[in-house]
């Protein structure tokens, strides 16, 4: 563990100055897309603008023999898309390289560093166990950004997919001021914790509860209720981010056609404080950019209690309901982002300018 002292120091002679705070900036859906695959690719370029992140995945999904194509067909995109990426683009540039004890990730971070890292904005490490994990990738990247001569480090975000990951999840969030956040992967995290489910993410229906039974009638219906198998997991993710000042995201949702499940998935990880998803298909982009921002009637509430809590000290009663000091800083929250996603999204910037706030 390095020392408070050298924390933010560069890990390698040349290389950029580590960042002190991770920046904001919208991340409402993570778009996955395997540059491999020629039809994919080709909708890359006019994704641009209308998705937060659009993230050239490398490992699972891509098959062994089109992983080199893949890693190409990144470089390619990035290089080929003008506003793709980099600080000031509307879409930010993300990777998923293999896992770090495959034979392609070597090759993955020398290419994409040396490359592109001046559009690579994350890179997602995928079954991060522990901090060790991210030290390695850490230096590793430094060494690359200065030979690269990259002016800002590239940042890492680290995906929670082992029972080993998530016991040292505090650790793998405070490993490096690189770190952006952490992502939940619940089919790998399944695997290795052997639930007996065989989907990527979601819910199961086996997984609930059922009311007592009913004395007088020990047969009638009893109501049950479907749990939520990753409320554990993603409780944990949101505390060890918001601990270090990262982000946390709710992962893959695999039942493409099941839009309504999806969207209760991701409102769940909305509301419990995660700040963006994966979008596995185009039609998951919507669900997330809907879900993942504050509705006008959540901004018209906050605003209202802003305006009526003055200089934010004490107590008052609005709609029968008191307002103080710590639900004005939820509000706050909710104003805040409202105010980071309508610098981005027009559509959203007229709909908060619209609401008006009464008394
Ligand atoms: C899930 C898919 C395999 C579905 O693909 P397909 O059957 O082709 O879907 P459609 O016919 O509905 O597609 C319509 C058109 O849209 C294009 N398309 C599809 N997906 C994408 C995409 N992600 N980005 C851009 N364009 C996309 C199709 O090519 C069609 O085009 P056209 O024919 O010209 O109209 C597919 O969506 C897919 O592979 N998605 C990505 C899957 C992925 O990345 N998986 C890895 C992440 S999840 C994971 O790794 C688990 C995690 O780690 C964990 O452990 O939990
Ligand atoms: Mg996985």
């Amino acid at each position: 563990m390095r020392s408070s002292k050298d924390f933010f120091r560069p890990l390698a002679v040349g290389a950029p100055q580590p960042v002190t705070e991770i920046p904001a900036r919208p991340s409402r859906a993570i778009h996955f897309f395997d540059p491999s695959n020629e039809k994919m690719a080709a909708k890359v370029p006019q994704m641009v603008g209308s998705v937060d992140v659009l993230l050239g995945n490398l490992e699972d999904a891509v098959k062994a023999d089109n992983k080199e194509a893949a890693r190409a067909g990144l470089v390619r995109i990035a290089k080929e898309t003008a506003e793709l990426g980099g600080q000031s683009g509307p879409t930010q540039l993300w990777t998923r390289i293999n896992a770090l004890d495959s034979p392609w990730v070597l090759d993955d971070l020398t290419t994409l560093v040396t490359e592109i890292g001046d559009k690579l904005d994350v890179i997602m490490v995928p079954k991060v166990q522990g901090a060790e994990d991210i030290h390695y990738v850490d230096r590793l990247l430094a060494q690359l950004e200065a030979r690269a001569g990259l002016e800002r480090p590239i940042l890492v975000h680290a995906i929670l997919e082992t029972a080993r990951g998530v016991a040292n999840i505090e650790e793998i969030c405070g490993a490096s001021p690189r770190m952006q956040g952490l992502s939940l992967g619940p089919a790998d995290l399944a695997a290795d914790r052997r639930m007996k489910t065989t989907r990527v993410g979601g819910g199961h229906p086996g997984y609930l509860v059922r009311s007592d039974p009913d004395p007088d009638q020990p047969d009638a219906h009893r109501t049950t209720y479907q749990q939520d198998l990753w409320h554990y997991t993603i409780a944990r993710m949101v505390d060890a981010c918001a601990m270090h000042g990262i982000y946390p995201y709710y992962g893959p949702f695999g039942d493409i056609a099941d839009v309504v499940a999806c969207e209760d998935q991701f409102r769940n990880a909305f509301l419990l404080g995660c700040v963006g998803t994966w979008s596995l298909h185009p039609k998951q982009i919507e669900i997330a950019n809907r879900v993942f921002a504050p509705s006008a009637d959540d901004i018209r509430h906050a605003r209202r209690v802003v305006a009526a809590m003055g200089d934010g000290t004490g107590a008052v009663m609005l709609d029968g309901k008191m307002e103080d000091d710590a639900s004005l800083k939820q509000c706050l929250v909710m104003v805040e982002l409202a105010e980071q996603l309508a610098a981005i999204d027009p559509k959203l910037k007229a709909a908060y300018d619209a609401v008006e706030v009464s008394a």
